[in-house]
């Protein structure tokens, strides 16, 4: 008989709560994220792909087959419920976290897909075009989005696959990505890992033990939306899929680099000294203005320069082989989740865009928005406040 693990501490993370696992839980070492087209023009088909991803994310999250007959204990003349190849892994801490994107409510001529344009999130449109993006299409946007993350690549990929594969009829692949090393910390119980320029990244990010930070920043509050209620407790999930040159970027000398960040390379100190966690001092003169260039990344960003505005980074390092110049096509798959994009990430983005010393080595090649739905409670389905 199959086993039936229960979530226990690190390995497994429950999938039913009063927000989505995925957001707060510990940054796990590997990503999948698939973004999907509603192929259906059925409202009863969405709701019934839902209850049926629901049923199979809880397993899955569980160290469990996608399906309840099992990989190879089905009929032979039958494909089976699950592809097989999480065949004797444990859970490995897989989580997986629903969105919704602009287009589940209307589609490109405006058309109300499913009978829900009137609970669209103000919010949820596509974002804004920002000097830098060559965004590609085929990498970019999305009605539905899934975002798996584990300690182990298989799970993750496991579950992209199966969800996938449940999908299908009712929704199609339009692009995914593959994450392999985490570039931030959301637990104050985690080290702070590093990106592809070699810097360690989540140093200052939002922690789930802040929870006031945490409650100001990162969840969707009762009131935000009046026409959204559906997403109180819920979130805004932003991808960008970020190209760095890092072949040019390596030829810059430490100084330099260090100047463009705004932190020491070897401790992730501030340039204005002290440790990892010491508040950067931005008023602190160097021998050519402040010590910590105005331009640099963590001055153009830092909340005290955006309206106070914080966000939830989780995003992760990739390399999707090379391109035809021969460099790698690498960079970082940013990830962020927010209260609300219009004040916690389009300004900030902007601000990047018209003066982060940083963009010289950046190409935006993706770019979609995401409405996550609240937690999903005992006998319920994601999402299922939308269509109640
Ligand atoms: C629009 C939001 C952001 C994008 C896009 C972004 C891209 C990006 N960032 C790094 C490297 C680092 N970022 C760091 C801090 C940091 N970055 C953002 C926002 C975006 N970054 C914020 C809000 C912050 C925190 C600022 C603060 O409160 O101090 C850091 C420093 C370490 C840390 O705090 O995490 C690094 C390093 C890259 C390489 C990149 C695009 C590829
Ligand atoms: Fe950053």
């Amino acid at each position: 008989a199959e086993p039936k693990p229960e979530p226990t501490g690190r390995d497994a993370f429950a999938f039913r709560g009063d927000h989505q696992a995925g957001i707060t839980t510990p940054a796990q070492d590997r990503l999948h994220f698939a973004a999907f087209d509603v192929t259906t023009g059925s409202r009863s088909q969405l709701i019934a792909l839902l209850q049926a991803w629901t049923v199979a994310a809880d397993r899955m999250t569980r160290g469990l087959s996608a399906g309840e007959v099992g990989p190879t204990e089905g009929a032979s003349n039958l494909p089976p419920d699950d592809t097989g190849e999480a065949i004797g892994l444990p859970a490995s801490g897989l989580t997986i976290t629903f969105g919704f994107g602009p287009g589940l409510f209307r589609d490109a001529e405006g058309r109300d897909r499913f009978g829900l344009a009137g609970r669209q999130p103000k919010a949820l449109r596509t974002l804004p075009h920002f000097p830098g993006d060559v965004l590609d299409p085929e990498r970019s946007y999305g009605d539905l989005c899934i975002q798996a993350c584990a300690d182990d690549p298989q799970v993750a990929v496991h579950a992209i696959r199966n969800l996938a594969r449940i999908g299908f009829g009712t929704v199609a692949v339009r692009w995914s990505q593959l994450g392999f090393g985490r570039t931030s910390t959301t637990s104050t119980s985690q080290s702070t890992p590093r990106n592809l320029f070699g810097f360690k990244d989540g140093t200052a990010n939002v922690k789930a033990e802040q929870t006031a930070d945490v409650n100001e920043h990162v969840w969707v509050g009762a009131g935000d939306d009046p026409r959204a209620e559906w997403l109180t407790g819920g979130s805004y999930l932003v991808t960008r899929r970020i190209n760095m040159t890092i072949e040019v970027w390596d030829r810059q000398p430490l100084g330099d680099q260090e100047a463009f960040i705004g932190r020491t390379k070897d401790a992730g100190a501030p340039l204005s000294g002290g440790s990892e966690f010491t508040e950067p001092d931005f008023s602190m003169p160097g021998s050519d203005g402040p010590v910590i260039p105005t331009d640099s990344h963590v001055r153009v960003v830092h909340p005290d320069f955006n309206g106070g505005a914080r966000m939830l980074r989780r995003g992760y390092n990739f390399v999707d082989g090379s391109n035809p110049l021969g460099g790698l096509d690498a960079g970082l798959f940013f990830i962020a989740f927010v209260r609300d994009p219009d004040t916690h990430f389009i300004p900030v983005q902007n601000a990047m865009a018209k003066s982060d010393a940083l963009m010289e080595y950046l190409r935006v090649t993706g770019s979609a928005l995401f409405a996550v739905p609240p937690g999903v409670g005992e006998g319920e389905y994601v999402g299922q406040g939308l269509f109640a």
